[in-house]
């Protein structure tokens, strides 16, 4: 349905050139909700700008439902843009308007009537849950609640398609939870594809189905959520997953020995992966390998049957059986580090 084809895009300022997009292609399915991460100046909002042309690109299509929105004249791309609605981390509220006023503005460019316009502001406003706040200025309002009238204009042309530029970088993450639930629920209920950028894996892990990843201008990796997430190879993709780092718990660290000695176990830290389950790991090592072992801390989540995160055990067999354990994790890939022994 829209189809990001080899777009490069170069910015020259003072007789520099800067490549902000290298050859980028992208598709994204009718009805998806697509995330675009990328760290700061890996190229995202320019992407994103170049999606409803924004940004021209300096080569390549965008293709969105079979027109090529670089060949069209400005008339026929004015036409299409209002099937595209955009909303942006600084939300772009008019101050000087209200709410209603602010969501009625497409439509007043549209020449609907008066009549037309309150109905469908009205109806707006109850999608993103405002109906109350109609008359308010956007000063009086607090940030989440700016996003949601953003949100209301947006949708005010009945658009097929949603871009969000870092729509929720300015927000708490209270605040940007609902955010994107109203996202997700519009993109359910009204069968809006949604196109977003972020610098946050918590925000695509939220609402999106399939990610990109962009790092200087060029494309990285695509696929499903869980297929980014078992990308190990790839060092950016695996800053953005697993940054966190697994703290001990106090009372380890205090005891904790870098080498081993008689009495004293090892810990091993596992990063898990999409082929095998926790489950799966503690019930072969309990029954099938007969070595009894602790778990002392995990941090998995789940994606669809995928289970990603790491887990602490403390192997507690003899020094061979623990071996065998690990070779256990590595012939099944996951990845281990022996953390010390206590
Ligand atoms: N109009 C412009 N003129 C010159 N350089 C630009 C222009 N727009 C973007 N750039 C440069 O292109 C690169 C990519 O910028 P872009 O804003 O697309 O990145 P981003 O991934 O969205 O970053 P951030 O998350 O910090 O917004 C940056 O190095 C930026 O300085």
């Amino acid at each position: 349905m829209i189809e990001i084809r080899n777009i490069s895009k170069t910015f020259y300022q003072k007789k520099q050139s800067f490549k902000a997009l290298d050859q980028v292609s992208l598709n994204i399915e009718k009805g998806d909700i697509v995330g675009i991460i990328g760290f700061s100046g890996a190229g995202k909002s320019t992407l994103i700008r170049t999606v409803n042309l924004l940004e021209r690109p300096d080569e390549g299509q965008i293709i969105i439902n079979g027109k090529d929105f670089t060949q069209l004249s400005s008339k026929q791309l004015a036409e299409e843009r209002k099937k595209i609605g955009m909303i942006f981390q600084h939300f772009n509220l008019l101050s000087s308007r209200t709410v209603f006023d602010n969501v009625a503005l497409p439509l007043e460019l549209d020449r609907l009537s008066k009549e037309q316009i309150h109905k469908k502001v009205y109806e707006l406003l109850k999608i993103v849950g405002l109906e109350d706040k109609a008359n308010d200025y956007p000063k009086s309002l607090s940030g989440g609640q700016k996003q949601r009238v953003a949100i209301a204009r947006a949708l005010a042309n009945d658009p097929h398609l949603l871009l969000c530029d870092e729509a929720t970088s300015a927000l708490d993450p209270v605040t940007t939870q609902s955010i994107l639930q109203l996202l997700r629920d519009i993109n359910q209920r009204l069968g809006i594809t949604i196109l977003l950028i972020t610098h946050e894996m918590e925000v695509i892990k939220t609402v999106c189905n399939h990610v990109a990843v962009i790092d200087h201008g060029k494309l990285l990796a695509k696929g499903t959520l869980s297929e980014i997430i078992s990308n190990r190879e790839n060092p950016v993709i695996r800053q953005f997953i697993n940054s966190d780092i697994m703290i001990l718990p106090q009372e380890l660290t205090r005891r904790i020995q870098k080498e081993p000695q008689d009495g004293l176990f090892p810990l091993v830290e596992l990063e898990l992966n999409a082929n095998i389950s926790v489950e799966e790991i503690l019930s072969t090592l309990h029954h099938q390998y007969n070595i009894p072992c602790k778990l002392l801390k995990a941090e998995v989540e789940y994606f669809g049957n995928s289970n990603f995160g790491k887990l602490l055990l403390q192997l507690q067999g003899k020094t061979e059986e623990n071996q065998q354990a690990i070779y256990y994790f590595n012939q099944n890939k996951i990845q281990n580090t022996v953390k010390g022994y206590a």
